[in-house]
């Protein structure tokens, strides 16, 4: 119930946003941070995230995404969906720090339901959902691919892909740590998640973080190829098995979403994290300077 009355709020949120176009036979829809290329005969779309310069998920960015993708939930032509940037190098730079940082109570409250609503959209999606990891992906950019059915990463060693929070002086709220548990078991989460562990795609395939890692110019190719894979399974028993095994996560942070969304905003609001994110903000200025 929760979880649909939130999604009707960002549905209107976004109900003016929004071009139509037919290319090739299938139908492109975008707003302004999702680019979206539907092809309904394959029952496939391509969600392609584009919020320069590095895919932050901002609050924005979180409610077009939301909105592309329940359009796509709502019609029941489409059985699978690959996500992927639109600008390969970063596939998402994770949660947009500026939503946490020197704002007020009730925004970090609105941002962090907007990014549970996110986890919780993916995590239970009924569609096949392929990523394809063409780039950099640190914490909420790694939660979105690990919400996925598979990962496929491109093979590029500049490229990485983990959970940092630690790094940055926050940390990971405990849906996030579940997911990651259930990804690659408990020890090697327990060990990456306290060090802030970024890996690259080889390690990260050896870990289980990814799927599959193929050369740059095939991640595309190998994620329709898997996508075939797995609509060559019925979907109702596809469905049913996927929600026996995430249903109980999900529900956990279900029924206990107003205490996490009150946790984290007395966490963030603290001087001392709010010192440790000015920090790392610094930091991502002298890099470039
Ligand atoms: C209880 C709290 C729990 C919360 C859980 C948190 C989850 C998260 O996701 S926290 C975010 C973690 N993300 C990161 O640590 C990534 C930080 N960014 C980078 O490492 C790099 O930007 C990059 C590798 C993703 C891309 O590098 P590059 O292409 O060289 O781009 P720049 O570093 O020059 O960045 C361009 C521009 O974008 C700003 N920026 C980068 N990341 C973020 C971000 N996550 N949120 C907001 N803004 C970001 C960066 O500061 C630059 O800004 P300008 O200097 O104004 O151009």
């Amino acid at each position: 119930m929760a979880l649909a009355a939130a999604g009707r709020v960002l549905l209107q949120a976004g109900s003016r946003l929004g071009r139509r176009e037919v290319v090739d036979g299938a139908r492109r829809f975008a707003n302004k941070r999702v680019e979206v290329e539907a092809d309904e005969a394959a029952g496939i779309a391509v969600m392609k995230l584009k919020n320069p310069p590095v895919n932050s998920l901002s609050l924005e960015f979180l409610t077009e995404f939301l909105i592309s993708l329940e359009k796509l939930e709502n019609n029941k032509n489409f059985r699978g969906v690959i996500l992927t940037s639109e600008r390969p190098g970063v596939f998402s730079a994770g949660l947009d720090l500026m939503e946490m940082y020197g704002r007020n109570p009730a925004h970090y409250a609105e941002y962090w339901r907007a990014v549970q609503e996110l986890w919780l959209r993916l995590y239970l999606s009924n569609m096949i959902l392929v990523c394809a990891i063409n780039g950099t992906s640190p914490a909420g950019g790694c939660l979105m691919a690990l919400t996925c059915d598979h990962r496929i990463m491109a093979d590029n060693p500049k490229y990485t892909i983990g959970l940092n929070e630690s790094q940055l002086g926050i940390v990971a709220p405990f849906w996030f740590k579940d997911n990651f548990v259930n990804t690659v078991g408990y020890r090697t989460a327990e060990h990456a998640l306290q060090l802030g562990l970024l890996f690259p795609p080889a390690e990260a395939l050896k870990l289980g973080i990814v799927d599959e890692v193929v050369p740059e110019d095939q991640v595309h190719s190998k994620a329709q190829s898997v996508m075939a894979q797995w609509m060559a399974i019925p979907d109702h028993s596809r469905q049913l098995t996927k929600n026996m095994m995430r249903k109980a996560m999900a529900d956990n942070l279900i029924k206990q979403r107003e205490a996490d969304i009150q946790n984290f905003v007395s966490f963030i609001s603290r001087d001392s994290i709010q010192k440790s994110l000015h920090t790392y903000l610094e930091k991502l200025k002298q890099k470039k300077g």
